[in-house]
C-alpha cells in the first residue's frame, strides 16, 4: 500500500468524524432529508462508485431507480448529480447567486498556486471581473474580430492537410490553440512552439492536482516538506507551480513588452493595454485581466479539440450524411470559392452536422471533479484533457423537498441530457436533421445542445461563442475540400475508426486512420491559393 493511499485512510477516518458531526447539524437544521442516492458505506460513502470509469454513464443508470437527481458522498464530501435539463437550469441558473461558487481544491489551489485561473476563482468580485473580461473579448466578436483569425488559421490548417493528409489529427489539434495565441497574445505559433508545451503541461497539471483530493480531507498535510519519504505530491507541486507561473506570466510578460514598442499585433492585450495603460505606466485591474486571458488559452484548446475530433469520427461512420452537407456546401458556396462565415445562415444541414457533433461528442459531461493520473504530454501531437471543476453551492436551499445544503458540489450531468430519448429520438443516431426545425428559436420544443453544453448559469462557458464558430469554419471548409473515407487495412477491409473517448470525467478522442484527399483538383488549387489571398 502506498504512503499516499495509507495517508488517505487515516485522513478518511480522522475528517469523517468531524464531517458527520458538521453534517448532523446542517441537516438537523433544516429537517429535510437529502436527495436520494445508492447506498453509501460508512466513513467513505460513495467513494468506489464515483471512482467508476463512466461515472456520467452510471449516474443514468441510478437515475433509472433514483429519479434526476442523485445525492452521493465521496469521504464527507457532499455531491449532487443532477441528469435533467430542468433541475439543471432551476439550480444552476435560477438559483445561480448561491450555485454558482468552485470547491477549493488543497493541491490545486494552495501547493500549486493555480489560484488565478477563472475556473477555480470562487464565486465573488475578482470571478466576475474575470468574466467580464473573458466576455468582452471572446464572448462575441463585437470587439474583437476572431473569425477573421478563426479563418485565416482554418486555410492554413486545410493547406498542411493537403500537404500532409496522414497527419491530419495533429493538423487539427493544433488549430484551435494556434487561434487563441493569436486573439489572445497575438502570438503566431510556430514549429516546436515553447509556449503551446506550456499550455499542455498547464492543462496537465491542472487536471493531476484533482487527482490529490486526499489533501482536501487532511489538508495540514499540504505542510509535509519535499523530503519526507513515500509521497510525491510536494515534488509534483513545486513543478507544477513552475508551469503555474509560466502560463500567468511568459505569454503575457513579452506580450506587454511588445505592446509598449507598438509591435504587438492587434488582440485582446493590444486592446486592453491601450485602453488601460495609465501615464505613469501601472496598468488597470492588470491581475484580473492577464490570469482571466491565461485561463482562455487554458480552456479553449482541448474543448475545441475534443468536438474536431468527434467530426471526424462521425463523417467516417456517417458518409452518406457527409455526402448530404457536401451538396448542400455545393448548392449554396458553389466550388468556385471557399466558405466563409457568410454563408453560415444559408448551410442549415451544415449547423445541423456541427451541433450533432457537439451533443455526440459531450465533451466535459459531468464537468471535472476526480480525475486519474496520466503520462505528461510527451509530443505536439498527444492527446491532452482540461478540466472545470463542478458548481459549489454557498447557502442552504430547499429543492423539491430535499436539503441541498452549503458546500454541495453539484455536477449537472450533460451526458444524461445529450441522450435522453425525450429529448432526441434514436439518441445515440447520429441525425444533423433534427436540428433543421429547431434553428428557429421560436420551434425549438426541448433543449439544443448549446443550452447546457457549455454549463449553466453564471459560470457557463464564456467560450461558447468562439467554440461554435470555431467548429463551423473548421467543419464547412473540410467537407467543402476533402472526402473522409475509411483507410483500407492490409487485409483489404476499412480500418475501423477510432471511437476510444478517454475515460474519467473528461471525454476525449484521437485521431481514427483515415483517408483525407481532395474532393477534386479545383478543390485542391483553392486551398493551395486561399493560404496567400484570403
Ligand atoms: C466545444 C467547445 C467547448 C465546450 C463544449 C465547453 C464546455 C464548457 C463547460 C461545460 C464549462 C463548465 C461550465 C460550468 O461550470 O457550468 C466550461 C467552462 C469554461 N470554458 Fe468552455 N467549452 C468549450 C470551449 C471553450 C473555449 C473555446 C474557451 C476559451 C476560448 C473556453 C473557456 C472556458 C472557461 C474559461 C471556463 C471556466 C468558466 C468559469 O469557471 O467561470 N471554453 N466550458
Amino acid at each position: 500500500m502506498s504512503f499516499k493511499m495509507l495517508v488517505s485512510i487515516c485522513a478518511i477516518a480522522i475528517s469523517f468524524l468531524v464531517v458527520r458531526v458538521l453534517q448532523r447539524r446542517s441537516t438537523l437544521s433544516k429537517r429535510l432529508p437529502y436527495p436520494p442516492g445508492p447506498k453509501r458505506l460508512p466513513i467513505v460513502g460513495n467513494f468506489f462508485q464515483i471512482l467508476s470509469r463512466y461515472l456520467w454513464e452510471s449516474a443514468v443508470e441510478w437515475g433509472k431507480e433514483y429519479g434526476d437527481l442523485i445525492y452521493l458522498e465521496n469521504i464527507g464530501q457532499r455531491i449532487l448529480v443532477v441528469n435533467s435539463y430542468e433541475d439543471a437550469k432551476e439550480l444552476l441558473v435560477r438559483r445561480s447567486a448561491i450555485t454558482s461558487s468552485r470547491p477549493h481544491f488543497t493541491m490545486t489551489i494552495d501547493l500549486e498556486h493555480w489560484d488565478w485561473n477563472t475556473t477555480f476563482v470562487p464565486y465573488g468580485e475578482n470571478f466576475r471581473k474575470h468574466r467580464s473580461h473573458q466576455q468582452r473579448f471572446i464572448g462575441s466578436p463585437e470587439t474583437l474580430d476572431y473569425m477573421d483569425v478563426q479563418l485565416t488559421r482554418t486555410r492554413e490548417t486545410m493547406k498542411a492537410i493537403l500537404d500532409d493528409p496522414e497527419e491530419y489529427g495533429a493538423h487539427i489539434q493544433s488549430l484551435p490553440g494556434s487561434v487563441i495565441l493569436l486573439n489572445v497574445y497575438g502570438h503566431q505559433v510556430e514549429k516546436n512552439d515553447p509556449y503551446v508545451d506550456i499550455g499542455k503541461l498547464g492543462v496537465y497539471y491542472t487536471v493531476n492536482s484533482q487527482s490529490y483530493l486526499f489533501l482536501d480531507v487532511l489538508p495540514w498535510l499540504k505542510f509535509i516538506p519535499e523530503w519526507f519519504p513515500w509521497v510525491d505530491f510536494p515534488r509534483v507541486a513545486r513543478e507544477a507551480r513552475k508551469v503555474a507561473h509560466a502560463m500567468r506570466y511568459e505569454l503575457y510578460e513579452p506580450a506587454k513588452e511588445k505592446n509598449a514598442q507598438g509591435t504587438l499585433k492587434e488582440c485582446m492585450m493590444s486592446m486592453y493595454l491601450s485602453e488601460n495603460t495609465r501615464e505613469d505606466g501601472s496598468i488597470l485591474d492588470e491581475d484580473s485581466f492577464s490570469a482571466a486571458a491565461a485561463t482562455l488559452y487554458l480552456g479553449g484548446v482541448d474543448t475545441s479539440n475534443s468536438a474536431l475530433m468527434t467530426f471526424f469520427l462521425q463523417m467516417l461512420k456517417n458518409r452518406e450524411k457527409q455526402r448530404l452537407a457536401q451538396k448542400e456546401i455545393d448548392e449554396v458556396v458553389g466550388t468556385d470559392r471557399l466558405p466563409t462565415f457568410d454563408d453560415m445562415d444559408h448551410l442549415p444541414y451544415v449547423r445541423g452536422v456541427c451541433a450533432e457533433i457537439l451533443r455526440m461528442a459531450v465533451v466535459l459531461p459531468l464537468g471535472k471533479y476526480f480525475s486519474q493520473h496520466r503520462p505528461l504530454p510527451q509530443d505536439s501531437t498527444s492527446t491532452i484533457v482540461i478540466s472545470v471543476p463542478p458548481h459549489y453551492t454557498t447557502e442552504d436551499d430547499e429543492y423539491k423537498g430535499y436539503l441541498i445544503p452549503a458546500g454541495t458540489i453539484i455536477f449537472a450531468n450533460s451526458w444524461a441530457m445529450a441522450f435522453n430519448p425525450i429529448y432526441f429520438p434514436e439518441p445515440h443516431e447520429f441525425k444533423p436533421e433534427r436540428w433543421l426545425s429547431q434553428f428557429d428559436e421560436k420551434s425549438c420544443e426541448g433543449p439544443r445542445p448549446n443550452d447546457f453544453l457549455f454549463g449553466f448559469g453564471r459560470r457557463a462557458c464564456p467560450g461558447q461563442d468562439w467554440g461554435e464558430k470555431m467548429l463551423f469554419i473548421a467543419v464547412v471548409s473540410t467537407l467543402a475540400t476533402f472526402n473522409i473515407e475509411p483507410a483500407i487495412g492490409e487485409d483489404g477491409n476499412p480500418i475501423a475508426p477510432n471511437e476510444d473517448y478517454t475515460p474519467g470525467f473528461v471525454r476525449q478522442l484521437g485521431p481514427s486512420k483515415c483517408k483525407i484527399a481532395p474532393r477534386s483538383p479545383k478543390a485542391a488549387s483553392l486551398i493551395e491559393n486561399s493560404v496567400f489571398s484570403k
